[in-house]
């Protein structure tokens, strides 16, 4: 998927220890899938437990100086333990507020195991490829208790220090024991080769890379980049083709303003570089068990994993009717409409809707509501935050029930760094 970026994901976390605090965000979480996107459960109705209501009065205290707690934290993590230091980029710009909206996440559903394990396990595994290892736990949660009692001095006690040792101790270990698993069936990152750099417009680059080893995935799926440029700065990107027989994979990457990585791909990447991969990751994948036709809208750079779902229909050989709407705000940007018009040509289920602002005088969800019905379609959303925002209502309003739209998280995207 070649998601321009979405995202990037965390950096090492590092961690806790008797009850420390959580992790930083890794992953991007991407859709309406609870393990993939926490934040978009509702909370559970039951009331909150003695611990939870703790920890949310910690982070309601320390919320308006968030910035001042994450340098804090960080500070003291670097020179308590400036052993950990190598695991974070060398900027840390990026990587600052990841660390409290994971432990915003997590403590907005401490109550609720099974979407917090899920999230928890995923971000474990992420944190493979950063080189977090058991023993850096208690380490970060160790100073992360040390900040909050800090900034939130006037309402800290031991029972909420003990509240936040037992949360950090239950959530290093669920995040300690998925990448134990993890580490028994995959790498921690691949290695991968640029085998060719196509530069469609001034900033939109069609990127292939050849990986070490077999990278297996599903289309729909995204992974995390990092390049040799920019070590430890790791971006999110959507494969934008389904697996192939020759194991390339391929993204397309957009430059963006300040973007470190896009630019990096698009203007300075060349046949030959090595790139690492990290785990693919995202549940905004084709259900092959029914048969109903998919609206798929596709924004910008967005495109990308929309032209992998084509392609894995078309290989599972099933005739379901695919509808593409694919925006952008020039002729110009819509560069991969020959490639989605040529699989047109090849497959009688698919149709392609081009939709360019400036001619249709709209944007892309509203075109979708000139077409239709779509009550027996699957909705696929791919693009940036305010497209996947204005494209779920507009979806919900022709009437395709909410679990039947899949996007990646809208908090990740609109995190995208580049
Ligand atoms: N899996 C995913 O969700 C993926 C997301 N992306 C994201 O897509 C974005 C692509 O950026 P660009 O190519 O610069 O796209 P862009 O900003 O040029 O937008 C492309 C099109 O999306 C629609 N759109 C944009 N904003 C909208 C809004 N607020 N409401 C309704 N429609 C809107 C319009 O039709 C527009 O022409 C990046 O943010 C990237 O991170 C990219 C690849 C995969």
């Amino acid at each position: 998927m070649a998601r321009h970026a979405i995202p990037d994901g965390a950096q090492p976390v590092a961690a806790p220890s008797p009850g420390m605090p959580l992790p930083l965000p890794e992953e991007p979480a991407r859709r309406s899938d609870p393990a993939a996107d926490p934040v978009a459960v509702p909370a559970p109705t039951r009331p909150a437990s003695p611990d939870a209501v703790l920890i949310r009065r910690t982070m309601a205290e320390v919320g308006p100086v968030a910035d001042k707690v994450t340098s804090y934290f960080y500070a003291l993590l670097f020179v308590r333990h400036p052993d950990l230091r190598p695991l974070f980029p060398a900027s840390m710009d990026t990587q600052r507020d990841r660390l409290l909206k994971a432990l915003l996440t997590a403590a907005e559903h401490i109550d609720n195991t099974e979407v917090l394990v899920a999230y928890l396990q995923n971000l474990g595994r992420g944190h493979r490829k950063y080189g977090t290892r058991p023993e850096h736990y208690p380490a970060v949660g160790e100073c992360l208790i040390g900040a909050l009692s800090r900034f939130a001095e006037g309402i800290w006690d031991r029972e909420t220090e003990a509240a936040w040792v037992r949360a950090y101790t239950t959530i290093s270990q669920v995040m300690i024991d998925a990448a134990a698993k993890d580490e028994l069936r995959a790498p921690a990152w691949w290695y991968a080769e640029v085998v060719s750099h196509d530069l469609r417009t001034p900033d939109v680059a069609v990127i292939t890379v050849r990986p070490d080893q077999p990278y297996p995935f599903l289309a729909g799926q995204y992974t995390s980049v990092e390049t040799p440029w920019w070590p430890r700065i790791w971006r999110h990107y959507s494969f934008a083709a389904a697996p192939r027989s020759d194991g390339l994979l391929s993204f397309h990457v957009k430059a963006v303003p300040a973007g470190w990585v896009s630019n990096a791909l698009v203007h300075r990447a060349r046949p030959g570089d090595i790139i690492r991969l990290g785990a693919p990751a995202g549940s905004m994948t084709v259900d092959h068990t029914t048969d109903s036709g998919l609206l798929c809208l596709g924004g910008g750079t967005g495109i990308a994993p929309i032209k992998a779902l084509v392609e894995d229909v078309a290989e599972h050989g099933a005739r379901r009717p695919v509808e593409v709407f694919y925006g952008a705000r020039t002729d110009h940007d819509l560069y991969d409409i020959d490639t989605m018009l040529r699989l047109q040509h090849s497959h009688p289920w698919l149709a392609v809707r081009p939709v360019v602002d400036r001619q249709a005088h709209l944007q892309l969800p509203d075109a979708v509501r000139e077409y239709g019905p779509w009550n027996e379609y699957d909705a696929y959303l791919s693009g940036p935050p305010g497209m996947i925002r204005s494209g779920v209502d507009a979806l919900r309003d022709v009437g395709i029930p909410s679990d039947r739209i899949r996007h990646d998280a809208v908090e990740e995207l609109a995190a995208v760094g580049n």
